[in-house]
């Protein structure tokens, strides 16, 4: 998440006046004191979901794309520039028992 500096500091050496938008690089979780205090419960969640995808759904390249361009995107969240095509594999999905 971006933060505003409200008055100018000095940090490791640079200088970050006031009315900058800072955030913190390639640390999923942010640090400090507003790091995201949710960390242990989405590390915990992120393996069950990866699964449950993994399991449900076949994965495709995009048509006509050789190779995923895994360059990043910046957002609310970070995403990569290409996507692929999921789709659900039916025969996974619970059937109903007989009797
Ligand atoms: C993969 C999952 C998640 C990622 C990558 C993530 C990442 C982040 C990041 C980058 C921040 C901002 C840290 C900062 O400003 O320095 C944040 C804040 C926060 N996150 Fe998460 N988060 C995740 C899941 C969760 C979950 C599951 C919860 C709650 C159950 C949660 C609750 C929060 C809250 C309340 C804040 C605001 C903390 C504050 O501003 O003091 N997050 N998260």
């Amino acid at each position: 998440m971006p933060h505003l500096s409200l008055e100018d500091c000095n940090i490791g050496g640079y200088v970050v006046p006031v009315g900058t938008t800072v955030f913190v690089n390639f640390l999923p979780f942010g640090s400090g004191r507003r790091m995201c205090p949710g960390m242990n419960f989405a590390l915990a969640l992120i393996e069950l979901m990866l699964v449950n995808l993994v399991y449900h759904f076949d994965w495709e390249m995009p048509r006509g794309v050789k190779e995923i361009d895994m360059t990043e995107v910046f957002g609310l969240t970070v995403h990569q520039k290409d996507k692929l095509i999921l789709t659900p594999r039916l025969s996974c999905v619970a059937q109903p028992l007989e009797g």
